[in-house]
């Protein structure tokens, strides 16, 4: 079942679909007043564009990842489970927004998971 033809990204609509998401989700987080601040210093454009490297390959696109591991650049942010909840909804909704079937969009979601424990970190360091 999980090893459908066309691929994930195929039937999400490919490259121009998949760039299309991206930014509206980032629309979504930046506009949203408990993820917004993560990214207040943050080059939007890079973000945008390792995110779509990112979610391609993730869904088996003809792409490769060539960001930063994930562990390294979001564990030390103090990411808790509710700030992932809420990356993943936004996700979500944009991918619905751009036609995505709901078997896609949970197939993804499931995909996303795997990722939570690279990006949420201890939130409890003293100091
Ligand atoms: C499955 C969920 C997530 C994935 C796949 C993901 C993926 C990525 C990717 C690919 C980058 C770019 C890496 C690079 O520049 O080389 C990035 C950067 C970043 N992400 Fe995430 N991310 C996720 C969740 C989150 C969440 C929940 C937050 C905060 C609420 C977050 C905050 C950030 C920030 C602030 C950066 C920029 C870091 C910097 O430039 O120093 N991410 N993420």
């Amino acid at each position: 079942m999980d090893q459908n033809s066309p691929e994930l990204f195929d039937r999400m609509g490919g490259a121009d679909a998949l760039t299309a998401i991206v930014q509206d989700m980032y629309e979504r987080i930046f506009q949203d007043p408990e993820l917004a601040p993560f990214f207040a210093n943050v080059r939007r454009d890079h973000l945008r564009k390792m995110q779509y490297e990112f979610l391609a390959s993730a869904f088996n696109g003809p792409v490769n990842y060539t960001g930063a591991e994930l562990t390294g650049i979001h564990h030390h942010l103090g990411i808790n489970a509710v700030h992932f909840a809420h990356f993943c909804n936004h996700f979500a909704e944009a991918a619905r927004a751009h036609g995505a079937a709901e078997s896609d969009v949970d197939q993804a979601l499931g995909r996303l998971a795997t990722f939570k424990d690279s990006i949420t970190g201890d939130t409890n360091v003293d100091g």
